[in-house]
């Protein structure tokens, strides 16, 4: 059976991985950690990480950017691995996690879908064949709980086709202060927040009198958690480095 500490138990993600584990005879719960306590839950539940002194195999963590550092210094400490799946990290933390994962294992994945991730690999493709004439925009679109924008999911397609074009294009999140026209290298970044939106991803290749659009949606945070799972299982007992969901899910 292997054990989990669920980072952010009774938020969104959390309580959704929590009924797909209860299902789930390879896996428990074991241990969660979220500042409310107040739930009923069916494992402990700890408002600091840092009280947890119950042993597991993985720990699985939909919680919030501030709490990311506490949880690599505590996974490096006890020699936990970590399926990341937080998003709205600082440079600084994406740091923190390659300097931590030299200690134990983190799989940090901005999107745990089947789905997003074939899609990455469609989308460098497509890129080697289009960018040199089509201009690159993302928008995401989110429920109105969400904290950061772009989307870790947005960013990581940019990261993806920047890739395969030589990291030598640049970012572009606002241009409501600019007068002036797009420039070749660039990405765009629209970010729709609305409603109970799951969560929506565009890739846009936009051409001369023509436009190429890959779309993904999510309609419901089931198949997040189904990858975190699948994740969970993949990481535990593994050696220390980075990993994400291209070593889980083979296409
Ligand atoms: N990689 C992926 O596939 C996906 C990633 N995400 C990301 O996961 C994160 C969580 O999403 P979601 O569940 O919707 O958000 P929620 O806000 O519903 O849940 C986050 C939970 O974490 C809790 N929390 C806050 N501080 C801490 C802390 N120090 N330690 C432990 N828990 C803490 C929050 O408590 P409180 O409310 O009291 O602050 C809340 O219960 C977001 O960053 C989101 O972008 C979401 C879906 C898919
Ligand atoms: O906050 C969410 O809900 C989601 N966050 C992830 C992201 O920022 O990309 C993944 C998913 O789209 C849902």
């Amino acid at each position: 059976m292997i054990k989990i500490i669920m980072h952010g138990c009774n938020g969104k993600m959390g309580q959704v991985i929590s009924e797909i584990v209860r299902n789930d005879e390879e896996l428990t719960i074991v241990a969660g950690i979220d500042p409310y306590t107040m739930r009923e839950n069916e494992y402990p539940v700890f408002n600091d990480i840092n009280k947890c002194d119950i042993i597991a195999d993985v720990i699985i963590d939909f919680a919030t950017a501030t709490a990311v550092d506490k949880l690599l210094a505590y996974a490096k400490e006890r020699k936990i691995p970590v399926v990341l799946c937080t998003t709205g990290l600082s440079e600084e933390q994406l740091k923190t996690v390659e300097e931590t994962s030299k200690e134990v294992a983190i799989l940090k994945s901005a999107n745990m879908s089947v789905g997003v991730n074939l899609l990455f690999k469609l989308v460098q493709e497509a890129t080697k064949m289009l960018a040199k004439d089509y201009d690159i925009e993302i928008i995401d679109r989110h429920h109105n709980q969400k904290v950061d924008a772009p989307s870790g999911t947005a960013l990581a397609f940019a990261d993806k086709i920047n890739e395969v074009l030589d990291n030598e294009y640049e970012y572009v999140y606002d241009r409501s202060a600019e007068r002036k026209k797009r420039s070749k290298k660039e990405i765009g970044f629209s970010a729709v927040r609305g409603g109970s939106i799951v969560g929506d991803h565009d890739i846009i290749f936009a051409g001369l009198d023509e436009v190429i659009e890959f779309h993904h949606s999510a309609y419901s945070k089931a198949v997040f958690a189904k990858g975190a799972v699948t994740a969970a299982k993949f990481l535990a007992g593994k050696p220390a480095g980075r990993y994400d969901m291209s070593d889980v899910i083979k296409f």
